[in-house]
């Protein structure tokens, strides 16, 4: 299972749990790996039967072990009790149970067929490394990444609004890259009205990527019928670069709504009063900040008013190394630093792995921070954090200035 979980940490935050497998001899031994990618992609336990039928495996004798339950369902891969039913693996042992109404029940199903499954093993470390897709789970919503492109000193427009570009063309790429894996972009009005963003996810060369997310725009004033936003990108994928109009000022009136047009993964790109009411409300699951060697002086911050009056009340932040390429929460990318966060209000899957269990070579058991005692989805710490889960954001987004 230490094997499994190690390999999960090599996935993606988003719509999808990281998930890791291992493949077990009869003695034990950890014969093969794997790990899921992100939505779309193989599920860990399919990846892993992968790796064992491309070596030759025989799978008669042999354990399957997964940090989440196998789904029973047809999402956008299909089902796990099939895929390990079909591979013939006799035994499966799973640390935590999958609780979505959608995938759930693929341990029963498997018993049924006569496979033997034990749960439970390294359940709390299983479930502290994806606690905020479970909450987000429990709180039936997207699950919610905020990316900033900010200046030294947290600016993420000049004075007179202008803001392309602040970053580098590496920190831009990997933008352009979490755009194409998510399934909608939100900004506010301000950022429409300043920027007339279009939203894309775009390669180097400008073109547009494969997968192109919803756009969506949060704001109560009408957004202009011919705001770039507005035009189609054409492609055969899921949200295919349709756009939605959010009238409200309410997050999670905003997540509501997407989720019922399928969105399971938001990008929120601002701008700061976006970001502020997202934050306000507790609704961030994961901040990418991307800090360029500028300095502007004066213009638009990346966050706008959060309410804190004093350091105490301040919203801290810590490292998550999951789900970037290189395994680090800081590191350079191109000229500019990216930080990848989780808010560090008790939610503790980051913490496991702040000793290192994403990177091989870590200690097998992935240490837990004190405060990870409680299962997913605990409520924030007093003071640790921003403050109300359910608190409706108090600014108006339709006073955004500029964002990138
Ligand atoms: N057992 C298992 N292994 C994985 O690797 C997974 N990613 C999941 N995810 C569960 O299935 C749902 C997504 O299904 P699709 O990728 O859309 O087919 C996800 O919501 C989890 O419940 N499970």
């Amino acid at each position: 299972m230490r094997s499994a979980l190690r390999a999960a940490a090599r996935g993606v935050r988003g719509a999808n749990p990281v998930v890791g497998a291992a493949v077990l001899s009869a003695s034990g031994e950890v014969l093969h790996v794997g790990h899921h990618r992100g939505a779309g992609t193989p599920h860990a336990e399919v990846d892993a039967l992968r790796a064992a039928r491309e070596a030759g495996t025989d799978l008669r004798d042999t354990t399957l072990v997964v940090t989440l339950e196998p789904c029973h369902h047809t999402g956008r891969t299909g089902p796990c009790s099939g895929a390990i039913l079909e591979a013939g693996v006799p035994r499966v042992v799973y640390a935590v149970g999958d609780g979505t109404d959608t995938a759930r029940g693929g341990a029963a199903a498997l018993m049924e067929r006569g496979v033997d499954v034990r749960a439970g093993l390294l359940a709390e470390d299983a479930r502290d490394l994806n606690a905020r897709w479970f909450r987000a789970q429990e709180q039936q919503r997207p699950f919610v990444t905020l990316k900033i492109a900010q200046s030294l000193d947290g600016r993420v427009a000049a004075a007179d609004g202008t803001s392309r570009w602040i970053t580098g063309e590496a920190a831009r790429g990997e933008g352009h890259a979490l755009r194409s894996r998510v399934d909608a972009i939100l900004v506010g009005g301000g950022t429409l009205r300043s920027d007339d963003p279009s939203l894309t996810a775009r390669d180097a060369t400008g073109g547009p990527l494969t997968r192109q997310p919803l756009r969506a725009v949060m704001t109560t004033r009408p957004v202009p019928a011919d705001a770039r936003v507005r035009r189609g990108v054409v492609r055969a994928e899921e949200h295919d670069g349709r756009f939605v109009h959010l009238d409200t000022h309410d997050p999670h009136e905003a997540l509501a709504r997407l989720r019922g047009l399928g969105v399971s993964h938001v990008l929120v790109e601002g701008g700061p009063t976006v970001a502020a009411a997202f934050l306000s409300c507790d609704l961030v699951d994961e901040l990418w900040l991307h800090q360029a060697p500028v300095l502007l002086g004066a213009g638009a911050p990346s966050v706008g008013d959060l309410g804190i009056g004093t350091i105490t009340a301040a919203s801290r932040w810590r490292g998550d190394p999951v789900g970037v390429p290189d395994d680090r929460a800081v590191a350079p990318v191109g000229e500019d630093l990216r930080w990848h966060l989780r808010p560090a209000r008790g939610t503790p899957d980051a913490d496991s792995l702040d000793a290192g269990a994403s990177r091989p070579g870590a200690p097998a058991t992935p240490q837990r921070h004190p405060a990870s005692r409680t299962p997913a989805g605990p409520a924030p710490t007093p003071g640790s954090g921003p403050a109300d889960a359910r608190g409706t954001a108090t600014n108006s987004p339709d006073d955004t200035s500029s964002a990138p």
